[in-house]
Formats: structure tokens, sequence, C-alpha cells
């Protein structure tokens, strides 16, 4: 993380805000929150119920629009762009694991691998298939459906979707929530394996401090705002800061 958001980094926000108003009340979601995160880095975002962390994911991957700021992916500004250009860059420029795996039941495993790619129209490659299938673990599973695999691999599945388009940046909101430990482990192995071996850049939201302890490191959200970050976590410091926070 680098809070000055500078030029090498994937991803910057610069004092985003976010607001969301409904009826006569504005919830102040995010405030002027400034942020980058440098290309092949792994970083947890975490804080109380309601600080702000999936808007932030959000905002960082042209899910959400900021009311105010900026964000910037590689040397692309988001703010202004159409809601077709927004769809198009998260296509084909970011990867997205969410807790449910979102994949589609009646397709195979490598369909659902393959998806981004025919939804843009691109012709796919037998030979990126098999080595993202590989790299999740799953080259023997590729023609099985989803509803044949364990929560875990069809979260590894999901991961090898966020990676087939080789994005600059993998979103990862509550990867693991829904799986057991052992699960978990895997999966967030895999996530830093993504990092340290293909060189991804990853920003994942999580509760689980032994979750957040896989990453780089940990910014924390408190009210909407930054509220530090921390270096090679281990679980006992993210607790102890959560604890601190209010959590
Ligand atoms: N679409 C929306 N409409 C109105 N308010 C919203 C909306 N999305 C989020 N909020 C509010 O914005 C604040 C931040 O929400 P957000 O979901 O980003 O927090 P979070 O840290 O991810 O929470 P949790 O850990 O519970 O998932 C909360 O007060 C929430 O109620």
């Amino acid at each position: 993380m680098s809070v000055m958001a500078d030029q090498s980094c994937v991803v910057r926000l610069e004092s985003v805000s976010k607001e969301y108003r409904t009826g006569r009340t504005t919830v102040r979601a995010l405030d002027a929150v400034t942020a980058g995160f440098r290309r092949g880095s792994f970083t947890a975002v975490m804080g109380p119920s309601g600080s702000g962390k999936s808007t932030f994911l959000h905002c960082a991957a042209g899910l959400d629009r900021p009311t105010s700021g900026r964000v910037t992916l590689g040397d692309t500004e988001l703010s202004g762009r159409s809601e077709s250009e927004l769809t198009e860059l998260r296509r084909d420029r970011i990867g997205f694991v969410f807790q449910a795996y979102n994949l589609l039941p009646s397709l195979t495993v490598e369909e659902n691998v393959t998806l981004p790619v025919r939804l843009a129209d691109h012709r796919t490659d037998p030979v990126s298939v098999r080595e993202v299938l590989a790299a999740v673990g799953l080259a023997e599973h590729g023609r099985r459906r989803p509803s044949e695999l364990s929560g875990g691999q069809q979260q590894r599945v999901a991961i090898a979707r966020a990676l087939i388009t080789r994005p600059e940046l993998v979103v990862a909101d509550e990867p693991t929530g829904a799986l057991d430990t052992r699960s978990s482990r895997q999966v967030l192995e895999l996530l830093r394996h993504v990092v340290d071996e293909l060189g991804q850049t990853v920003l994942m939201v999580t509760h689980d401090p032994v979750a957040a302890s896989y990453a780089d490191s940990v910014v924390f959200l408190a009210d909407g705002r930054l509220a530090g970050d921390l270096s090679r976590p281990t679980p006992d410091q993210v607790a102890a800061r959560l604890t601190h926070l209010g959590e």
C-alpha cells in the first residue's frame, strides 16, 4: 500500500468519497480516501461492519461511482466513463472473486472459466485454459459441472475465471466467507501464489484476521476513513487492531 497513490500503482484512489442517499438521510460510506496499490502486491481491506470496505472495493473496481474524487486504473481514469465503457474495462482488465462463487451451474468448469473471454468475443486459447486450470489445481476437472465440486474447488474455478483474461487487478470480496478452514487455506494459498508466481495484484476484503495474514499488508477502514495499515501482518496483530477499531 502507498498512501501517496503514486504513478507506479495499478489502481489509485484519490480523495474518494461516496455518499448514499436514502430518503432524507445521507450516509457517507467513504470519506476522502486516498490509497494506491502497487503491481504484484496483495492487500487485505479490513474494518468493522459498515466501515466502507465493500464500497472501497467497488469504487476501486469500477463497480460503483464515487460521489467525488478520482479512481485511476493503470493510466485510465474511471470517472467520466460511460456505463458501457466501465463494463468493458471491468471485463477486460479486472478479475472478480466473490463470496458466492457465481458460477453458471449448467456450464462445465472449462466453460465457466472461459466465459469472460467468450463474452469479449475473443477466441479461447486451449493452452491458456489448461494453464489456468492447472494453476488452481483443477487440471483434471475441466469437464465437470460446478455441482460436482466442493465449495473450495468452486471458488478455485472462480479464481481461474478471474485470471483467464490476465487482468491488471484481481478484487476479492470475502473469498473465504463461505468456506471451511481447510478450503479457506487452499484458496488463500492460491491467491498468494497468484501474486508471487504470476505477478498479479490482489485486493481482498475480509473479516478474518487469518485470511488477512496471507496478504503483504492490511489497510484498515473505520467510518469510511483510512484508519492505518499494517505490513507483513500476523493474525494476532490484525485482531488487536480490529478490537481497537471497535469490531
Ligand atoms: N446501496 C446502498 N444504499 C445505502 N447505503 C449503503 C449502500 N451501500 C452501503 N451503504 C452504507 O454505507 C456504509 C458502508 O457500507 P459497506 O457495505 O461499504 O461497509 P462494509 O465495511 O463492507 O460492511 P460489512 O462488513 O457489513 O459488509 C454502511 O453504513 C452501509 O449501510
